[in-house]
């Protein structure tokens, strides 16, 4: 039996019902119900490997929670086939709530008004976990998150940062092999984001756990993931190395430049394409293969004091794909 993951043609749509705006409308509709049919996702297919770390990326809306709750057995497929930990999700078996957890940032598992502790006994008894096992790792996690100043607070008093630590200890009670983070760091300030990631990674080591993570800031997904897995309107639309991402949808690099006097636009643009240009402090697109050639153009030419050339930043590569097939799909 394998810990990973294997999604074979899934696709999950919905039945939505639509009536007119207004009065007649709603009258109209208890009558005669309109439905529109949502295609959350539509034939995905992926197969993730024992201990990985995946990033899994998209627009809002674009299908991300609804496979993860397929994947966690709370929505069943419309077609397709999925396999989580040698498990058929939606059969919802006991030995299988005790292999994955499922964290997501926006919704908590604590309970308000009692201390985390209780949260993580409540935890201990659902997946009935021995006492001196719960013992040992919970005290794994008190130590790897810092919890031991926040366990005896209740949770509505606890920062942002502070719950989600505690939301990922009461997930991680039961030491799943499988981990779904979607949005684990979303509205964490950037020391607390760090922590967090740290945390996931030494999780990752530690158990050999296989992690399929969303999140909309790109420093989670180049600190912990060499796979992506991009999807757009329900449909993948890359699956594989990051680093091959910027490569594929970004073949550029972009100059800095500090000018040592004003330059006009169109001199500048003999270089590259101008992508902010604030004197003395201007950026330049330039194509990947051109770089040497463009740079000692560059160096030649223009006044400069400050050179510098790098890779784009991974935001704009992922802007970039789905420029790019919103405008397929605008042409088919
Ligand atoms: N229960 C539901 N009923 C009807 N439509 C739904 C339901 N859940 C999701 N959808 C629709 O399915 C599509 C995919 O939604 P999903 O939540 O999976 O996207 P997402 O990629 O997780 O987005 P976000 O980053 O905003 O969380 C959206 O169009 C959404 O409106």
């Amino acid at each position: 039996m394998t810990e990973g993951i294997r999604v074979e043609q899934l696709s999950k749509f919905f039945r939505v019902h639509e009536r007119e705006a207004g009065f007649r409308g709603a009258v109209q509709s208890l009558f005669r119900r309109q439905y529109r049919l949502v295609k959350a996702i539509e034939d995905i297919s992926f197969h993730i490997e024992p201990g990985e770390i995946v990033g899994f990326l998209g627009p809002n809306g674009a299908g991300k929670t609804t496979t993860m709750k397929v994947l966690t057995g709370l929505l069943y497929p419309t077609s397709g086939t999925v396999e989580v930990a040698g498990h058929v999700p939606f059969k919802h078996e006991t030995s299988f709530k005790r292999k994955f957890s499922l964290v997501m940032g926006q919704k908590s598992q604590l309970i308000w008004d009692l201390p985390p502790m209780e949260t993580f006994l409540v935890n201990q008894a659902v997946y009935e976990i021995p006492d001196e096992e719960f013992r040992q790792t919970l005290d794994g996690l008190i130590e790897l998150l810092e919890l031991e100043p926040v366990l005896r607070k209740p949770v509505r008093q606890l920062s942002l940062g502070e719950r989600m630590k505690c939301e990922l200890a009461a997930s991680l009670i039961h030491r799943p092999q499988i981990l779904f983070l979607d949005e684990p760091t979303i509205g964490l300030d950037v020391n607390m984001q760090e922590s967090i990631r740290r945390f996931i990674k030494e999780y990752n080591e530690k158990y050999k756990a296989t992690i399929l993570l969303t999140s909309h800031y790109m420093a989670d997904v180049v600190a912990l993931c060499k796979r992506v897995i991009i999807i757009n309107r329900g449909q993948i639309l890359y699956d594989g190395e990051l680093d091959a991402l910027v490569e594929r949808f970004a073949p550029y690099k972009v100059a800095n430049l500090v000018l040592k006097h004003p330059v006009s636009s169109e001199e500048l643009s003999m270089h590259g394409e101008i992508l902010s240009s604030e004197y003395p402090r201007v950026s330049l697109r330039v194509p990947r293969e051109e770089v040497s050639s463009r740079s000692a153009g560059i160096l030649a030419m223009l006044p400069i004091v400050d050179f510098t050339i790098e890779d784009p930043s991974m935001e704009d590569v992922i802007s970039r794909a789905f420029e790019r097939d919103s405008d397929a799909a605008a042409l088919s």
